[in-house]
């Protein structure tokens, strides 16, 4: 539709997320780790990032690339990865989602090499 056509960055980037979201199935990566049950975090994370950031730069067009967006999505991981130790749920959902975004990221490039 006209709309893909106008802003096909935005619209390749939603279908990013929402197959992001999909993939996210105990939920720890759609909003930002709460401070107040994590009071410790900001130690050790200086950068916090979640989907429903990502999603809100989205709709405010401040990625400009899908490489833009990848970056986000890389904090949002190794922050998970360097917050957890790797006997929790969290640092095993950190890597199943870098596996699993990557792979999505990296055919996005691949099908829209001129959005990248
Ligand atoms: C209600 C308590 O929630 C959490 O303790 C919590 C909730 C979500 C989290 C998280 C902790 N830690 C993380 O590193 C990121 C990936 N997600």
């Amino acid at each position: 539709c006209l709309w893909f056509e106008l802003r096909p960055l935005e619209s390749v980037l939603r279908t990013l997320l929402e197959a992001l979201k999909a993939r996210d199935t105990n939920d720890v990566f759609g909003q930002p780790v709460n401070i107040k049950e994590v009071p410790d975090y900001l130690d050790i994370v200086s950068h916090p990032m979640d989907l429903s950031t990502m999603e809100a730069k989205l709709e405010r067009r401040e990625y400009e690339t899908i490489g833009a967006f990848e970056a986000d999505f890389n904090l949002m991981v190794n922050n998970c990865l360097a917050y957890n130790r790797k006997d929790t749920m969290f640092y095993r959902a950190g890597v199943r989602m870098r596996e699993q975004g990557n792979t999505l990221i990296e055919q996005a490039r691949k099908d829209y090499p001129d959005l990248d």
